[in-house]
Order: structure tokens, then C-alpha cells, then sequence
């Protein structure tokens, strides 16, 4: 075994050792570190500094009550989470979920992927995450903002434009960060830099709420350029019927592509006539509802219980938009079997390991979350940077630094995989482009 491999090995070990509960965290961290034995073999002072042991451990991690009240006047407490995982390039920055999943686990693999993210946006963010175990399902506007308030109450300590800046992510978009925003501004004043993903007559930015999804569609377009091909006229398979479904849809549909499904926790859409975004975001977005309700709405679509990952249908490219480990082996298989060629990830870790050997095998190209769902968080340091300067961008202006940045994600880890000679491995590529200004910065810093 090279020294690099039982450097890394070992670090793997302590993390079991010291937190064998915490599955998600685990598959976050091992799936980065075992893609790293290259670059360690080249920098032995990283191994010299126990760089890695220092980059799995966050520089903090707070957790705390959240006591708040519901419409019939019963008292609930839920747990929050932030965690600070690494400053080493920029303030910490990462979004909040509010999702009854929530665990420390699941903030802690959100947060140290945030970490490598951040670094390939080229912009100068750390990496961070937050949350809670609350659930908005079916919660009254009113019982939302009590829960944000008193989510606020707490994580106010630990925030400010130039320490750690939030934003949305599942369960947290416009309505939240606005609840959000007040409740920081009566307690501290208003410091519009707090945030980010805020409504544009308090401080956000045009096209912060398309980011995420219109990034994934530029960084898949120019990883499907890069193989001689294109994405017009490609079938399109979506999940999820969110923020960044609704809008990967969109711009999908812009690019001359058809997506054939969305859905939900409960089921999917099929509508071969392409999905009409619009319907989906009155639903989802405007409504609430139920992705059921675009089946009552559109005469070609039909609905079916269940996950999308297991409908058999003919498709060129795979699109996971909703949750982690949404796609296992099996599925996989079932990917492979329709004809799918490509798979970029708008959710954070859809894919399980075992579903990322299986696209390797069967030669589907894949673009990993880190690389292809950064536009969020690039469009967020966008706003940050509209923040300090009092100024507002227009639409188009950060619509182009966005497609620009996706483009230079895609060149970065593709310059990666070719250095290392990884046979076409963007997701090793990403996590080492990622990791390498990280760790000289880490580096440059000393043991802090
Ligand atoms: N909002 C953002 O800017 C970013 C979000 N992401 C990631 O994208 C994913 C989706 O986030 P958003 O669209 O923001 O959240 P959202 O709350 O707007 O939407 C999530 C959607 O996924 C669906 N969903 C949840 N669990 C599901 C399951 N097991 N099967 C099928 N559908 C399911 C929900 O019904 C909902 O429609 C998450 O993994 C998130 O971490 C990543 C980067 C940035
Ligand atoms: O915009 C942000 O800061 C958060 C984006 C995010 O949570 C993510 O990239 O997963």
C-alpha cells in the first residue's frame, strides 16, 4: 500500500472510529479522500501536515433548541444545526434545510461537500451548512415564521456578512429567507450581507432562484460538448420538483432538449410531451401542492406512485434534482438499460456509491454534484459581492457570470482528470480541482 493510500486510510478509520453513526457523513468524506491518493503522492506535505485529518474535522458545529408554537397553540421543539466547516478560502457559506431527515450527519456531509464546491466556483467562500429536523409540510405561513424567528434567535450569534453567510436549500426558499432576514434585522439591524437568496426589494439578486438549476443545464451542456455531442433533441429524465428541478427544466427546454418527468416524495410525473415548467412552479412553488396535480392539469402526463429511478422508459441523460442516495445500484442498472449516456446530479449526493461504480461500468459520463449543482452557491457569492458594493446586477449580467463559472467548473475538473490520467473521471477530477486550493490555503495558514 503507497504512503498515500494508508495516510488516507487511516484518516478514514478515526472517522469510524470517533463517529460510526454518521452513514451520510462517511460516504460524503471517503468518496473525496479516495479520489485523492493522486495528488497526496505528488504533496507529501500534506500528508506531513495531517492535512486531511484537519479538512474532516469542522472548525465548529453548533447545535441548539428551537422551541416554537403551532397554530392550535401547542409548544414543539425541534433541533437546529450549523456547522462551520472550513474557512480557509472565504467566510463560511451554505444553506439551511429544513427537512424531518435533518440529522448532524446529513449537515456535516452537506457541509464538507460545500467545502470542495465552493472552491471551484473560484470565488472566495468557505464551506458551511445548517438546518433542522423541523418539517414545513402542510405548516401555516404563520407557524413558519415563529419557527424561523426562533430558529434565528440562536444561529444570530454565529452569523454576519463577513463570518458565515446562509441561504436556502431544501425546505428554505424565498418565504423562509425572508422570515429569516427580518428576524436577524430586528435583533442586529439591517446587514443585507446575512444572507443570501433574499427577495429583490430587500437586497437579493436577479437570478439567484434560477442559479442552481440553470447551472446544472450550462455545466451539463459543456460536459456533453466535450464528448462530441449535443443537447439538442436529447430526452431528458428530471426528479425532484423543487427549486432546482423547476428550473433545470426550464432551461433544458431552452436548450432545444425534452424532459419527460418530474416528481415528488410520494411519485412521478411522465408526460412525453415534454414538462411544461410553468405548471410545475404554480404547483410546487405558488401552491404548495402536490406533484400529483400536474397530471389533473396536463392531458398527456400521468402520474404513478413510487420513484422515478424505477420507471423503465427510453432516455438520453439523467438528472437527479431531489434528495441524497435517491439513486442505488439497481437503478443504476436501470439507467444504463434505457440508454442513458450522460448523468449530472442537481441534488446533493443522489448517487450512491455502488450507483456511481454502475454508471462507470456501463460508460455513462457523470458529472458529480460538487461540479454541476454549484451555480447556487456561485450565484450567492454573486450576491455578496452586489451586497458590499450597494449595487444591483442585471438578469443578464449574472446569468453570464454564471454560465461562465460552470463552464470554467467543467475545464477545471476535466484539466484534473487529464493531469492525473483518470480515464474520463470529472468526479475525481472536481474533488481534486476542488481540494487543491483548498489544502494550499489550509497550508499557507498553519495549524489553526
Ligand atoms: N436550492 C439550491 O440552491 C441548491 C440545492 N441543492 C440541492 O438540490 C436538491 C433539491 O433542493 P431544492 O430544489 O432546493 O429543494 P426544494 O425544497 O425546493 O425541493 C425539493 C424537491 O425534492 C422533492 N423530494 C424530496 N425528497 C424526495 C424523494 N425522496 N424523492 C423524490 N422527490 C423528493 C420534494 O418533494 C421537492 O419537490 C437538494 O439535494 C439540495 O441540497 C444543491 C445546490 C443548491
Ligand atoms: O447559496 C448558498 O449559499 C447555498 C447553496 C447550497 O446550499 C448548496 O450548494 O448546496
Amino acid at each position: 500500500m503507497s504512503n498515500a493510500k494508508s495516510y488516507i486510510q487511516s484518516v478514514e478509520d478515526d472517522i469510524q472510529r470517533r463517529d460510526p453513526d454518521q452513514v451520510e457523513f462517511q460516504e460524503a468524506v471517503f468518496t473525496v479522500l479516495d479520489s485523492l491518493e493522486p495528488v497526496l503522492e505528488q504533496h507529501p506535505e500534506y500528508i506531513k501536515a495531517n492535512l486531511l485529518a484537519q479538512l474532516v474535522e469542522p472548525e465548529r458545529a453548533i447545535q441548539f433548541r428551537v422551541p416554537w408554537q403551532s397554530d392550535d397553540g401547542q409548544f414543539h421543539v425541534n433541533r437546529g444545526w450549523r456547522v462551520q466547516f472550513n474557512s480557509a478560502i472565504g467566510p463560511y457559506k451554505g444553506g439551511l434545510r429544513l427537512h424531518p431527515s435533518v440529522t448532524l450527519s446529513v449537515v456535516k456531509f452537506l457541509g464538507f461537500e460545500q467545502i470542495l464546491k465552493n472552491s471551484l466556483t473560484g470565488l472566495p467562500i468557505g464551506g458551511a451548512k445548517g438546518g433542522s429536523d423541523f418539517d414545513p409540510k402542510g405548516k401555516s405561513d404563520s407557524e413558519v415564521m415563529r419557527f424561523c424567528q426562533s430558529f434565528m434567535t440562536e444561529l444570530q450569534r454565529h452569523i454576519g456578512p463577513d463570518l458565515d453567510v446562509p441561504a436556502g436549500d431544501i425546505g428554505v426558499s424565498g418565504r423562509e429567507i425572508g422570515y429569516l432576514f427580518g428576524a436577524y434585522k430586528r435583533l442586529n439591524g439591517y446587514q443585507n450581507g446575512v444572507l443570501t437568496g433574499k427577495g429583490l426589494t430587500f437586497g437579493g439578486s436577479l437570478a439567484r432562484t434560477e442559479a442552481t438549476g440553470f447551472g446544472l443545464l450550462y455545466y451539463t451542456n459543456a460536459l456533453v460538448k466535450a464528448q462530441g455531442d449535443t443537447l439538442t433533441g436529447k430526452k431528458i429524465k428530471v426528479s425532484g420538483a423543487g427549486n432546482v428541478a423547476t428550473y433545470a427544466i426550464q432551461k433544458a427546454t431552452e436548450l432545444g432538449a425534452k424532459v419527460i418527468t418530474c416528481s415528488d416524495s410520494d411519485g412521478y410525473v411522465y408526460d412525453p410531451s415534454g414538462i411544461n415548467y410553468k405548471i410545475v412552479q404554480q404547483i410546487k412553488e405558488v401552491e404548495r401542492g402536490r406533484i400529483k396535480e400536474y397530471a389533473d392539469r396536463v392531458a398527456t402526463a400521468q402520474y404513478h406512485e413510487g420513484s422515478v429511478w424505477d420507471f423503465d422508459v427510453d432516455y438520453d441523460l439523467a438528472l437527479p434534482c431531489a434528495t441524497q442516495n435517491e439513486i442505488n445500484q439497481q437503478q443504476a442498472g436501470l439507467i444504463a438499460k434505457d440508454g442513458a449516456k450522460y448523468l449530472c446530479e442537481g441534488a446533493n449526493m443522489p448517487s450512491d456509491p455502488q450507483a456511481i461504480a454502475t454508471y462507470r461500468k456501463n460508460g455513462i459520463v457523470f458529472g458529480p454534484a460538487k461540479a454541476a449543482n454549484a451555480g447556487g452557491v456561485a450565484v450567492s457569492a454573486l450576491e455578496m459581492s452586489q451586497n458590499s458594493e450597494r449595487l444591483s446586477w442585471s438578469f443578464e449580467t449574472v446569468d453570464n457570470r454564471l454560465h461562465d463559472i460552470m463552464e470554467d467548473i467543467f475545464e477545471k475538473s476535466e484539466a484534473a482528470d487529464k493531469k492525473y490520467h483518470l480515464d474520463k473521471n470529472y468526479q475525481a477530477g472536481a474533488n481534486i480541482a476542488g481540494f487543491e486550493k483548498v489544502a494550499e490555503a489550509m497550508l499557507a495558514q498553519g495549524l489553526v
